[in-house]
């Protein structure tokens, strides 16, 4: 049988929603996919690592990535860039493995161009309330950019019907059980899994 392509999964939704503690509590569960690495111009926060949060990139590197074709999408994103390896992404759904991306809304939207076939994930916060008191809670943002993010996040709460699933992170093991689904659903679509089938089947379909 044909080996067939990995699935590209897409999670995003606003800011302070919960996708970097929910993507996090998905790779200690050990599932079969894998996490990219996203190249950022945004200076690293305490503890973050090159290589393992993001790649942390000057300005100038990152405009080169982008001229040289190197980002699968690209988003300026609160003053700073944001920006998907295309490379690990192709090389990674070619061996047949699943892949995750865990981006900003209008970067899901330019990967919903390139890979129509990908499943969008939109995490939506249980209130508007609620999104900002994580914001704040996380103590990594002055006031104005709070400010600033909780207005990008109403614009992009309006773009969530661009989205194939939406899944409320109340609490972070029910959003991640929610995704677990998705993923096994997806999986199970005849679309995707049909294509394996066509030697057996010849030309009599
Ligand atoms: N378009 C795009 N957005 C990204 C990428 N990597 C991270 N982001 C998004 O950029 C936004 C800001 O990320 P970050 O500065 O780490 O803050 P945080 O996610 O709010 O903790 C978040 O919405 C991320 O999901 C990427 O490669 N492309
Ligand atoms: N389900 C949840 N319930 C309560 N707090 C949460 C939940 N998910 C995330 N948080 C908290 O909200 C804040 C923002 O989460 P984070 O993962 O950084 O968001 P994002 O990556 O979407 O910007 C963090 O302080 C995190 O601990």
């Amino acid at each position: 049988m044909e080996k067939e392509r990995g699935i590209l999964f897409v999670l995003s939704g606003p800011s302070g929603v919960g996708k970097g503690t929910v993507c996090k509590a998905l790779r200690e569960q050990k599932l079969d996919i894998q996490y990219s690495v996203s190249a950022t111009t945004r200076k690293p926060r305490e503890g973050e690592r090159h290589g393992v949060e993001y790649f942390f990139k000057t300005k100038e590197e990152f405009l080169d990535m982008i001229e040289n074709k190197q980002l699968l999408e690209w988003a300026e994103y609160v003053g700073n860039y944001y920006g998907t390896p295309i490379e690990y992404v192709n090389s990674t759904l070619d061996e047949g493995k699943d892949v995750i991306l865990e981006i900003e809304v209008q970067g899901a939207l330019q990967v919903k161009n390139i890979f129509p076939e990908g499943v969008f994930i939109f995490l939506t916060p249980p209130s508007l309330d609620e999104l900002r008191s994580r914001i704040v809670g996380r103590g990594t943002e002055t006031e104005d950019l709070i400010n600033n993010r909780m207005s990008v996040a109403k614009e992009e709460i309006e773009l969530m019907r661009h989205y194939d699933y939406s899944v409320v992170n109340d609490e972070i093991d029910a959003a991640c059980n929610r995704i677990k689904a998705i993923i096994t659903t997806e999986h199970c679509r005849v679309d995707r899994v049909r294509p394996k089938y066509e030697k057996i089947l010849g030309d009599d379909k």
